[in-house]
């Protein structure tokens, strides 16, 4: 992407004639829409006027050719020839709709929105103009006009094959069809809503009456409880009754006896701050004012802001971080493909003869070595099925163990695993791999009713287990995950599922990926949606990263978003983002105050020994940061790498990353690195993998998302309307590069110029020959070559050789500048 921006810079430079394109300027986009705009109106008022001058007006129709004829429409023959066109030969008061329609399009042109809905626009305006004259020439007569002359002609043509009630069930039925294409028109969708306003009607007057039966109280509440409600109201009173027991409670200073505080169940906040501070008051009753004063103010604070707050809530509603775009739908389930399989939660083909096989031969290998079995059970999953096998007495379990390659060999299969003991079971298993194994499909996870009814903040369904069960799990609780796999194991496919998996359950309002692609393929497909749920720096071009340097600045970013995060979240007396993000929408924290709804930050990094053999400490400081404090305020890390090595998985990035997933790896000392121990290197690959979050280590058979179901569903949320950008990330100046710095114009050398003119003229960029031809000191030569490289003039340094010149030549040069000060 650098070489990208690099080259793209000297060709904007460079001015070339612009080839003939239809699209309006700006400025013609305001004529043409003021004109649109003024034909509209006066269509309008000629349509008005010829309502009553149109019968008078029909002689001087066939007349128009005559100057001294005058009609009697406000655009005279004009407007009274056009009148008479459109609406008493064509479709009669439906015909208003023409001039509603050429002013909307003016207000388009004018304002300068997008053209793209005006053409619906324009489809549905006809369609009720065609509609509503023929509606309307139902009941015209000779003498009027209500249809115009096609809304008279088409029903009487209707008419005479249909007779009336057919013409009306037509006219219905196109209605219908307007009401649910145009509207959404949905029968209980409707009844709700009725019933939501009768309801809000109903409290409405409610809320009127119960304010008269407390006037015989005090005035001062009264005209509270007028604005706030019922409830409302009747808490406060409570309220004043334990504040005065408080108060009470606390002047004569021995009386440690507790008196049981009446419990009225006022709102849960004003509550706690009670039932704390009475018994402290009682039992220390230490300075009795002091003590008056802190009870009072507390409570009068929450009770404001708690009060405010519920206020709003029953105005307005909690706020909904969805509403932006409300319309958002959640990608189906349809749009992922079953591979072959049901589709359902089954989907395996079970080989008795394999089974009561590979029995057989774990019994007989393990009598050769004189061990004998008390039970032993299968346990078939997707991959693998699992032998577990209960020892006769006094059989040391760490023989069985150590005999792992020769049961393998015994029954001729590569990736058998031995678990000594399964934890909390008591057994022992061996895990050998089916000889067809079942693919698991992505859609089977999803639609598996423990992800769909989960109710976890980040749900993952990562594939389905040894016993065939679905196996989701929370990466808010995880909360970042290490994921390695030799190439080809199916990391890609793991982290697509990842991914989707969180895109079948989360509004784009909800959670944002930063996505980190150093390869440039994998991740290229969620470009699409980057509107919907990428989050990028400011001024990054593209969401997905592909370059080192944008990864040490999104990372440094991540870690001011963290920042200011807790600093939200202390402002906000919470301690996590679940909270942070309830109290927000419960309108109890001001937006005034900088305070906003948190969508959660999950980051993604593919191939992470690249970034970390090219940048080292720069990637690993951030990162190790991020991984240590950024679990309360929603960021979630997932790191994937084909070559988990120690030098590319250091000590500090594992220490922060509790939950591991390995697939296949290449060695035992590759497996160590991620999982603390073996079993990676003994997996079969496609997708099989152990998962770990502490010290269990589960076997799973990852969900099976092939690209183009990817496509698919980043193809629907990307067609949905988007936010106008990707959401931004905060603004990271690197104090090191200074090019962010060093490109404000104002602040260049007073020889800025006559040195750029020196460079592009002799075509080299090297701060010698600026010191030479402008005779300056060899620092400010070096300053200014700076801030050509940042205007984009020079490239970058590049050892003994000089920079190269970016742009051609005089004029190139010229124009770059002077775009700069525009
Ligand atoms: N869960 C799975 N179920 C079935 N087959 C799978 C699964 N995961 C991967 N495969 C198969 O393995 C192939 C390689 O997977 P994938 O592209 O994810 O590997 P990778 O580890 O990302 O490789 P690389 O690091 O080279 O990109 C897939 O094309 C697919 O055929």
């Amino acid at each position: 992407m650098a070489k990208r921006t690099a080259k793209r810079k000297p060709t904007s430079t460079k001015k070339k004639k612009k080839p003939f394109s239809w699209k309006l300027s700006r400025q013609n986009q305001i004529i043409l829409g003021s004109l649109f705009m003024l034909l509209g109106i006066a269509l309008f008022f000629s349509f008005v006027s010829s309502l009553s001058s149109w019968e008078i007006d029909q002689s001087t129709i066939t007349e128009l050719g005559r100057r001294e004829v005058q009609a009697d429409n406000a655009l005279n023959k004009f407007g009274a020839a056009l009148s008479d066109f459109l609406m008493h030969k064509g479709f009669g008061l439906a015909a208003f709709v023409i001039p509603i329609l050429i002013t909307l399009t003016g207000l388009y042109y004018f304002f300068g929105l997008t053209l793209k809905k005006l053409v619906s626009k324009w489809f549905w305006g006809l369609f009720l103009m065609m509609w509503g004259s023929i509606a309307l020439g139902f009941f015209s007569e000779p003498g009027n006009a209500l249809g115009g002359r096609v809304g008279t002609e088409i029903n009487d043509f209707l008419q005479d094959y249909t007779g009336s009630l057919g013409v009306v069930l037509t006219l219905i039925f196109v209605l219908v069809i307007a009401l649910v294409r145009l509207f959404n028109f949905a029968p209980d969708k409707s009844l709700n809503w009725v019933s939501a306003r009768l309801n809000s009607l109903l409290r409405f007057f409610q809320s009127i009456e119960l304010p008269k039966i407390d006037l015989s109280r005090n005035r001062q509440e009264v005209e509270e409880s007028f604005e706030s409600t019922a409830d409302l109201k009747s808490e406060e009173v409570e309220l004043n009754h334990l504040e005065e027991e408080v108060v009470a409670e606390t002047r004569p200073s021995p009386a440690p006896a507790p008196t049981p505080t009446p419990t009225p169940t006022p709102s849960p906040s004003t509550s706690v701050t009670l039932d704390t501070e009475i018994p402290a008051a009682a039992q220390a009753p230490a300075p009795t004012d002091e003590v008056d004063f802190k009870v009072e103010a507390v409570k009068e604070e929450k009770e404001e802001s708690v009060i405010k707050a519920e206020k709003l809530v029953k105005d307005y509603g909690e706020y909904d971080p969805r509403l932006e775009l409300g319309k958002y739908q959640f990608p189906p389930i349809k749009l992922l493909d079953s591979h072959g399989l049901d589709g359902a939660e089954g989907g395996i083909t079970i080989n008795k003869a394999e089974l009561e096989e590979n029995k057989n031969k774990i019994v007989a290998t393990l009598k050769n070595y004189k061990i004998g079995i008390a039970q032993i059970k299968a346990t078939i999953g997707p991959t693998v099925t699992l032998y577990e096998i209960v020892p006769e007495a006094g059989v040391r379990i760490s023989k069985i163990k150590n005999l792992e390659d020769d049961i393998a060999l015994s029954l001729s299969a590569l990736g058998i695993r031995i678990i000594a003991p399964i934890p909390g079971k008591g057994t022992i298993g061996i895990e050998v791999p089916n000889t067809k194994p079942s693919v698991v499909s992505m859609r089977s996870v999803i639609a598996s009713t423990k992800f769909q009814k989960s109710k976890m903040e980040l749900p993952i369904a990562f594939g389905k287990t040894i016993s065939n069960e679905t196996f989701v799990v929370d990466l808010a609780k995880m909360p970042h995950m290490l994921m390695a796999g030799a190439t080809g194991q199916g990391k890609s496919v793991g982290l697509n599922a990842v991914i989707s998996s969180l895109l079948y359950k989360k509004h784009p309002a909800e959670v944002k990926f930063v996505l980190v692609d150093p390869k440039k393929v994998e991740l290229t497909l969620y470009n699409k949606i980057e509107r919907h749920f990428l989050a990028k720096l400011p001024d990054s071009e593209e969401a997905i990263i592909t370059d080192t340097t944008k990864v040490i600045h999104t990372l440094n970013s991540l870690c001011i978003e963290m920042d200011s995060r807790y600093e939200l979240l202390k402002g906000a007396m919470v301690r996590n983002i679940k909270e942070y993000n309830q109290k927000f929408k419960a309108r109890r924290l001001n937006p005034e105050e900088g305070h906003r709804y948190l969508p959660y930050i999950v980051l993604v990094i593919d191939e992470f020994a690249d970034l970390i053999m090219t940048a080292g400490k720069e990637v690993e400081t951030p990162i190790a940061r991020l991984a240590q404090l950024a679990r309360a305020i929603g960021i979630h890390l997932i790191i994937a790498t084909q070559r988990p090595s120690v030098n590319v998985i250091t000590g500090i990035i594992k220490a922060n990353f509790p939950a591991r997933l390995a697939f296949r790896v290449t060695s035992k000392i590759d497996s160590r690195t991620i999982l603390d121990g073996p079993g990676a290197d003994q997996l079969i690959g496609r997708g099989d993998m152990l998962y770990t979050q502490g010290n269990d280590v589960t076997r799973l058979q990852c969900a099976f998302v092939d690209t183009p179901e990817v496509e698919q569903i980043t193809e629907f949320i990307g067609s949905q309307r988007a936010y106008p950008e990707a959401h931004l990330l905060p603004e990271y100046v690197d104090e090191n590069s200074g090019t962010s710095i060093d490109n404000i114009v104002s602040e260049r050398d007073s020889k800025f110029r006559d040195a750029a003119e020196v460079v592009v003229t002799a075509q080299q960029g090297s701060a010698s020959l600026i010191q030479r031809k402008l005779k300056l000191g060899y620092n400010r030569a070096g300053r200014i070559i700076d801030q050509l490289e940042a205007a984009g003039i020079v490239g970058p340094f590049e050892g003994s050789k000089a920079r190269q010149v970016l742009v051609p030549d005089m004029y190139s040069l010229e124009q770059l500048l002077e775009n700069e000060t525009t």
